[in-house]
């Protein structure tokens, strides 16, 4: 027995095998729908900056991004949320009542960035309470039912509603078309041409999914992911490039205020010395 315990000890350890959901682990930027429309990134990967950035030592944090999903009642939003996050599709309707909201943690270049999803109502009834959610918004996903052309035409009054509660830093913008599944080759040909015209307009990247297939979902969430997590990166630089000269500035204010201390102050004394006198 003492012998067996040995030689168990003189056993390698196994090596741990961590598991990494290829859904949320990115190592690279995925691409965009259609390379040749988006206005967001166009690069096949992470910019150099970005990279070097987070090779340092240091662990930067980062806060959750928050994406709101918003267009017209029934176009789709809870069921792309939930084909992403629970891999799983319901064919009954249930309104959303206010907002649901959804938390993913993904891991990008070893470093962990989570998405806050707030899916809103469509319905006009619940608009009031919907538009509360709107606001610090990071990415704002128009969702139109490509089966239905006038869910299209509202899209840009949501993405105006939305930017309205977003006027100091304009969220990244998608245009997303779901319910691919219901339309034949040629009319989903005929509705990427329109939408495509639209999200020019909207200066918005396109897709086009479906939740029912599972079509281009999980592509669309890591392509959200990644270019705002490059944003909030691209972020910490600019505010890391824009700290010194802070800096600098408050401290030529404070030796200002130092000297002019010490005017006073000499004034005080000779006036007080001249008392005395
Ligand atoms: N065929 C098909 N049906 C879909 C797809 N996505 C959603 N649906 C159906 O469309 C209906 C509405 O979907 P929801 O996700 O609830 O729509 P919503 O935009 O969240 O609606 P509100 O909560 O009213 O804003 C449901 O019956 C879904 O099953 C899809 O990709 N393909």
């Amino acid at each position: 027995m003492p012998h067996r315990l040995r030689q168990n000890l003189l056993l390698p350890q196994p090596p741990t095998v961590v598991l990494h959901d290829p859904r949320t682990h990115l190592r690279h930027l995925p691409p965009a729908y259609s390379a040749a429309q988006t206005p967001l990134s166009k690069e096949r990967d992470f910019g150099a900056q970005v990279r070097y950035y987070l090779e340092a030592p240091r662990k930067p944090k980062f806060r959750p991004c928050k994406v709101i999903f918003v267009g017209d009642c029934s176009v789709g939003k809870t069921a792309i949320v939930n084909r992403f996050c629970y891999d799983k599709f319901q064919s009954n309707y249930k309104a959303t009542i206010g907002v649901d909201f959804e938390l993913e943690n993904f891991s990008i270049l070893g470093h962990n960035y989570s998405l806050e999803m707030w899916d809103t109502a469509g319905q006009e009834r619940f608009r009031c309470i919907a538009g509360a959610y709107y606001r610090n918004a990071s990415v704002i996903v128009v969702t139109y039912d490509m089966s239905k052309k006038d869910s299209l035409e509202s899209a840009k009054k949501w993405l105006n509603s939305a930017l309205n509660y977003n006027a100091s830093k304009r969220p990244l913008v998608f245009l997303v078309g779901t319910k691919a599944d219901l339309l034949s080759k040629e009319e989903f040909v005929r509705m990427e041409r329109l939408a495509g015209l639209a999200a020019a307009e909207l200066q918005a990247e396109y897709w086009s999914v479906s939740a029912r297939s599972g079509f281009k979902v999980t592509e669309l969430f890591q392509r959200i992911a990644a270019l705002a997590f490059e944003e909030a990166v691209m972020q910490e630089i600019r505010s890391i490039k824009n700290k010194p000269q802070e800096q600098a500035t408050q401290a030529s204010v404070k030796s200002q205020t130092f000297d002019l201390r010490n005017f006073f102050g000499s004034r005080l004394s000779q006036q007080k010395s001249g008392c005395t006198c």
